[in-house]
Parts: structure tokens; sequence; C-alpha cells
């Protein structure tokens, strides 16, 4: 066989490294084929596929969530600009709502969401942070089998308030920067339309990633503390209060601590709202 020395296999190494993203992206795959041959209970690679995901992947409880908490918080934020604006989604193409209201309903938006995604943004850490192997033999179990075990346990161990440990840092994380959010992606919206017409899907992808990315770099600093609160009931001696946690943090850590997952937070912030806010405009379009 000749040697694999083509420009297109590249040096060793770098095939090395396709060949490790390779494997990570055929991962799945092989799974459900390996599932296919030796089990009998899936109809087919779909079928397999979906019980695979839904049972295993621990997203259907995410995703539940995120479609409660982005129903409230686009819900409100339209009902507000619309008492503050007196006009209708179409009418406000010809009429743009000022800076300052949609400043303001998008921080009425990101206060009331805040309120709900609480306890669903507690589990979900809680169950993020649990890194014990599930089920290995003669090992400890882990401590929460699942979303609903996990609220369970909180409510008999920290009570009902236990539910909203951390939900000031969430509410003071969302709070201004929901208003920020709304007002990037109006104002890039407005940067690249045409006056009076409706942004193009483009547009609307493009300014929906980095409202996601302004709103995300803003946010962070009282997403660590937020997320620090709610995994503090775990422990002994855990923080006062968040004052006392943003102190100690920053004492023990320094101030860098609170940059963490600044740059992934930007990374994941930009697809995921491109897409919320393309399908927002369709839905209001459909609907509206
Ligand atoms: C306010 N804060 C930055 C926290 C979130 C803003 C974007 C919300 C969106 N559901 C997302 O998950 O990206």
């Amino acid at each position: 066989m000749p040697p694999m020395s083509t420009p297109l296999c590249g040096e060793p190494e770098s095939r090395g490294k396709a060949g490790a993203l390779g494997l990570v992206l055929g991962h799945p795959f092989d799974t459900v084929k390996v599932r296919l041959q030796t089990q009998n209970k899936y109809q087919g690679i779909m079928d397999c596929m979906v019980k695979t995901y839904r049972h295993e992947s621990g997203m259907s409880f995410p995703i539940a969530s995120v479609a409660v908490v982005n129903s409230v918080l686009f819900g409100c934020y339209s009902n507000a600009l619309l008492a503050l604006t007196a006009t209708s989604h179409q009418e406000r193409r010809a009429q743009p709502p000022s800076y300052t209201h949609v400043f303001v309903a998008g921080c009425t938006g990101g206060l009331l969401q805040a309120y709900c995604l609480a306890p669903f943004d507690l589990i979900k850490v809680r169950l993020q942070n649990q890194t014990e192997p599930r089920a290995q033999l003669g090992g400890p179990p882990p401590r929460y089998r699942g979303p609903v075990h996990c609220a369970a346990c909180i409510l008999r161990e920290e009570g009902p308030r236990g539910l909203f440990r951390g939900a000031w840092a969430l509410m003071l994380r969302d709070t201004p920067t929901l208003g920020i959010y709304f007002v990037t992606y109006e104002w890039l919206c407005r940067q690249y339309t045409p006056e009076g017409q409706t942004p193009s899907s483009a547009t609307v992808l493009v300014a929906g990633g980095f409202a996601g990315i302004a709103s995300w770099v803003t946010a962070t600093p009282l997403d660590v503390v937020k997320s620090r609160m709610q995994m503090a009931g775990l422990e002994r001696g855990a923080y006062q209060g968040m004052l006392d946690c943003i102190v100690r943090s920053a004492r023990q850590e320094g101030l860098g601590v609170f940059f963490r997952g600044l740059l992934i937070n930007s990374a994941r912030a930009f697809p995921v709202n491109a897409v919320t806010f393309l399908s927002y405009e369709h839905l209001l379009l459909a609907w509206a």
C-alpha cells in the first residue's frame, strides 16, 4: 500500500486529532448500532435513537423547563411592550418602540422568568454537578436519581424554600441582562433592516446570536455567584448570603473567579439565541 501522505490526510498528528474527533461524533451512532445488534426491543434506527436519547441523555428535563421559561420570558416581554407603547407587533414596524421601552419590557420579562426558572435551574445545576458514576457496583449510589427525585430530596431536606436557593442571585442576574438582551437584538435588527421592513431571517439569526452573547457576558459574574449559592445548600458552613458568597469567593480565588465560564457561556449563547429569536419571530408572524 502507498504511504498515506497526500495533503488530504495531513500530518500524522492532525490525522490523529481528526480520528479522535471522528470517533467522538461517531460514538452515538456506534452505540445505536451495538444496541440494535444485541437487543430486540427496538423497532429500528430511529426508535433506538429516540429512546436512548430520551431515557439516557438527561435532556428531557431541560427541554421541558426551557419551554415553560421561554414562553414566560417572551410572553411577558411582548405584553409589557404592548402596555408601554400601546402598539401591536405589526404596528411596531412603522412605529418602532424606544430603546428605553424595550429595556424596561426586557427587564420585566427577565424578572418574571427568573422566578419560574429558579427551581428548574437549581435542579439542573445539582444534577449536572453530580459526578458519581450512575450505578457502579459496590460504589455509593448517586445522591439524586433524577429530576423528580432531586426535587423531592430538596423539599424533604431543605423545605420548600430550598427549591428557591440562589433565586435572588438569579433574579439579579436576569433582570438587567435580559433588558440588555432585547435592546441588543432590536438595535442590531434596526441597523441591518431598511426602515419599515421586517428583518430577514439572516438578520434575526445574527442579531439573536449577538444579543445572547451580550446578555451572557454581562450575566456571567452573577451566574458564578448563583451557581455557588445553589450548590451551597449541600455543604456545612454554607454561605450566609449573596454578599458573603461574593466576598469569600473573591478573597479565596481572586476577582477572576467572576469571569469563569465566560467563554463557554458566550460560545453556547450564539447558536442557542440565534435559533430562539428566529422561532420567536416566525411564531409571531404565524399567530399575531
Ligand atoms: C440573562 N441570561 C444571560 C442569563 C440568559 C439570556 C438568554 C436566555 C436563553 N434562554 C439562553 O439560555 O441563552
